[in-house]
């Protein structure tokens, strides 16, 4: 992997995205998205609305707190059902496409065991946030897991740290990874390898064998709790859309990232932000400008 980061250029992927007259929901991909544990119910629903409004078929999530686990009135498309006791057997029987875990986790045991889960599950993209990167972090056990999935199944699964995350993961302080963020995505990468996406301003992608790539877009607008729930759901539902589109993992996500920074600086040129930008509202535009690409 050469040091210096080529600038990301992805969005000309998306028109790989256009639909045929003939598809239907079937094309367009089923994901299921874990977490949502109590007092966050929120950064599921985040990542769930996103998933739904960037194309995804099928939006299952797998809510960990009873009392969230219920259809939302807002947003009905959403298939929300409380998380499976036995998760293994969950996934065996919903067959999804794409699989995400983490917004609002938590870290508990349960938390755990769908992790466990999602990391032995079968040959399909694996999209790995939030507190799921934390319990990786603190177990040699699922990192174990996390690099026996990748030497069975090179490519399909991507890890999105925010600097504070990657700090756990490699055991540095956040000033370490701030201060020389190409050596922290490699180290990741050479860590878990997966591919990377250190977020934050200049977001990087990366991943074995193929060149650091640096978003140029976004602004600090995005700075809002719930901004990294949405691009995990929209990572997915490209993903997702990609399995019968020819996008594969690394694809989806350099265009989800690009969509998602682009769509924070869309809506602050028109004076939605930087102040009081929220993460539903980046859903909308991104779905807006993906349309508009295809
Ligand atoms: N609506 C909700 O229910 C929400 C729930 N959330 C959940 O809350 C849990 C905790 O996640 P948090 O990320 O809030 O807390 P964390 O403790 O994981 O991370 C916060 C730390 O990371 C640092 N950090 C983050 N981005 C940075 C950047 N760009 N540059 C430098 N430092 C940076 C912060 O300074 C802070 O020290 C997760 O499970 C998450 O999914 C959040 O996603 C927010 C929304
Ligand atoms: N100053 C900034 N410039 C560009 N992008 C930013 C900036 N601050 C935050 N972001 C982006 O906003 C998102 C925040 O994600 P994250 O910290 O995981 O949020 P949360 O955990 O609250 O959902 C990331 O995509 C990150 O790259």
């Amino acid at each position: 992997m050469p040091s210096k980061p080529h600038t990301l250029s992805a969005l000309g992927l998306i028109s790989r995205l256009s639909r045929a007259p003939e598809e239907h929901k079937g094309h367009a991909g089923k994901v299921i998205l874990v977490g949502g544990s109590a007092g966050m119910a929120g950064a599921l629903l985040l990542a769930g609305n996103a998933c739904l409004h960037l194309g995804a078929g099928w939006t299952i999530l797998e809510m960990l707190d009873p009392a969230s686990a219920h259809a939302d009135h807002e947003q009905p498309e959403l298939m929300i059902r409380l998380a499976n006791t036995d998760p293994k057997q969950s996934l065996k029987q919903s067959l999804p496409d794409v699989l995400a875990i983490g917004p609002g986790l938590g870290t508990s045991h349960f938390a755990t065991q769908w992790l466990k889960a999602c990391l032995e599950s079968e040959k399909i993209p694996l999209v790995i946030d939030a507190d799921a990167l934390n319990l990786i972090a603190d177990s040699s056990e699922l990192l174990n897991a996390l690099q026996l999935r990748n030497q069975h199944y090179p490519g399909q699964t991507v890890l999105t740290p925010h600097p504070g995350e990657a700090a756990r993961l490699l055991g540095q302080l956040i000033s370490d990874i701030q201060t020389d963020r190409v050596s922290a995505v490699k180290k990741l990468v050479s860590l878990t390898q997966s591919i990377v996406i250190l977020k934050g301003q200049h977001t990087l992608i990366a991943a074995p064998d193929r060149d650091i790539l640096q978003c140029e877009q976004g602004n600090p607008g995005m700075g809002t709790g719930g901004m990294g729930d949405v691009l995990t759901g929209s990572i997915s539902a490209i993903t997702a859309q990609g399995v019968r589109h020819h996008l594969n993992l690394w694809e989806a996500s350099c265009v989800a990232v690009q969509l998602h920074a682009s769509a924070a600086d869309s809506l602050m040129q028109k004076g939605t932000g930087p102040i009081g930008l929220t993460p539903s509202e980046t859903i909308i535009e991104m779905r807006t400008l993906l349309n508009n690409l295809l």
